[in-house]
């Protein structure tokens, strides 16, 4: 595990690589009972901006889930917020009740953040998926009610692309079968139908972060790479980019999905792809369960068109470990792709390894703390990026308003308006779809203004939501 300096560092190589100026200092989400709290600031050593604290930390409740690292929860608890950490995810009458409360929730793959969840949240501020896939948080649902959501977008695609070089060999080398036979007492040396991977071609659908990663990686074992991406992206060494799937599907030995889950891509390799394979490729997806039709690839593979596949995601998956769970009441055809040679199962491990999830603990909790202290939606996934330098540390009765709202004409005259008799030293609003963010720090505010302005601005009728920070 990290030690405190080594997470210091990390979070400080992380802060200047994104770039994200501001303070450190605390701050909580909008006036409550501790709004006119006193609590003396802290500064940044190194920035020399005012640290914005309108009232007590300890008013800040993060639910962590599905054992997000403790990376992120040192970091939480170092900005005095209470922490409630969880192993395991939550079954959706949990969720519901623990999320009533909570200003920030924080999660991996396997937690649902549906509407129907989150419209019991009634503090909620931000989301942080602690890993790189957010098709399990309604997003649209969260910006329409003023949360951001924020990722990682690439601290475990090294890890992923690993593992999936690992498994191209393993199943060329069928070698998770002859270990699960010497793990019960057999000697079975063969060479049939086991095959270097040098001069094979590997065809990776989604050239993004996994996928490009990946393609490095093949290439250093010799093996030819063509991707199909729905964008053009520039091909990382000798690799190409083909035109259509149906090209990449006809000329590769290995073939492995590194896509969202999304509409488009869902149930994208079925029976008609596995067809157009050549004869004796493989398959493999470290992306999401819904993006391969798994029945469709047992039949494949029972017909001996496909000699092997790796899976790391299915469909449904257990909301925890532990034996037994991973059974035919999950998904009914557990048993029979089990039964299969060549099948190499993995509990969703793609992104598990200490070095991403220490980096992901660091960046997303950073992001998080940094939206809930300054209101920087910089890297959000689901909401306008705004962003304000922070304040200077003679700056005194200064006030950070930050206004989500509908994104509809005559809402900046109407908040300039109600802020007009402060001066405002600056502002910066930006919007995506339906939803506006309005960031402004405004000075020559009294302590007995800042209710009033909260209250005039709660009054309007485009706001979805207002903080106030000081
Ligand atoms: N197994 C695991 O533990 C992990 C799984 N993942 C999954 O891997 C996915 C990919 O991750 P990244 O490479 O970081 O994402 P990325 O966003 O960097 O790249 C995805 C690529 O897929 C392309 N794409 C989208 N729809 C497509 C379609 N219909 N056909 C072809 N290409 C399409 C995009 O243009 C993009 O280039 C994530 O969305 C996540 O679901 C990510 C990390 C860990
Ligand atoms: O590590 C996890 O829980 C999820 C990894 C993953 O699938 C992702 O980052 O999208």
């Amino acid at each position: 595990m990290a030690s405190p300096q080594q997470i210091n560092n990390l979070q400080n190589s992380f802060q200047s690589a994104v770039n994200l100026g501001g303070s450190p200092g605390i701050v909580s989400t909008s006036p409550t009972q501790s709004f006119m709290s006193s609590v003396p600031r802290r500064v940044s050593a190194s920035r020399q901006t005012k640290a914005l604290k309108p009232f007590s930390t300890g008013d800040i409740k993060i639910l962590l889930l599905e054992n997000v690292n403790q990376t992120a929860v040192e970091i939480f608890n170092g900005q005095g917020y209470q922490v409630e950490f969880h192993k395991s995810s939550l079954s959706e009458d949990e969720l519901i009740e623990k999320i009533r409360d909570v200003h920030a929730v924080g999660i991996r793959s396997k937690t649902r953040l549906t509407e129907k969840v989150l419209k019991h949240a009634k503090n909620l501020v931000v989301i942080g998926c602690f890993c790189i896939g957010t098709n399990q948080v309604d997003l649209d649902y969260a910006a329409k009610i003023g949360v951001a959501v924020f990722n990682s977008p690439f601290s475990n695609s090294r890890s992923v692309a690993e593992l999936i070089m690992a498994e191209v060999i393993s199943l060329a080398r069928q070698l998770g079968d002859r270990s699960i036979e010497m793990h019960t007492g057999t000697w079975n040396k063969v060479a049939s139908k086991c095959w270097e991977v040098r001069g094979k071609t590997l065809g990776i659908i989604g050239y993004g972060h996994i996928g490009s990663q990946l393609s490095v990686l093949a290439e250093a074992f010799g093996m030819q790479v063509l991707y199909y991406d729905i964008v053009t992206i520039m091909a990382l060494g000798t690799a190409k980019q083909v035109s259509t799937l149906d090209k990449l599907l006809s000329e590769s030995d290995f073939v492995t999905c590194h896509v969202p889950a999304t509409e488009d891509t869902k149930n994208l390799l079925s029976a008609p792809q596995f067809a157009a394979m050549k004869d004796g490729s493989y398959v493999l997806n470290a992306s999401r369960g819904t993006v391969i039709d798994i029945p469709s690839l047992i039949q494949a593979i029972k017909a001996g068109k496909i000699a092997g596949t790796a899976l790391d995601v299915y469909p449904h998956e257990p909301a925890k470990n532990g034996a037994g769970a991973f059974n035919d009441e999950l998904n009914s055809w557990i048993s029979e792709l089990v039964s299969l040679p060549n099948v190499i199962l993995t509990p969703h491990i793609g992104g598990s390894t200490e070095e991403a999830q220490s980096a992901i603990g660091i960046e997303v909790a950073t992001n998080l703390s940094k939206y809930i202290n300054e209101g920087a939606s910089v890297g959000s996934v689901n909401f306008p990026e705004v962003s304000l330098r922070g304040l200077d540390l003679d700056q005194e009765n200064v006030v950070r308003v930050l206004y989500i709202h509908h994104n509809v004409p005559g809402v900046l005259k109407t908040v300039n308006n109600i802020l007009s008799n402060h001066n405002i030293e600056k502002q910066f609003s930006d919007s995506s779809g339906d939803i506006a963010y309005l960031m402004a720090d405004i000075s020559s505010v009294n302590q007995s203004d800042i209710k009033d302005i909260y209250d005039q601005l709660n009054a309007t009728e485009y706001k979805i939501s207002i903080r106030l920070l000081y």
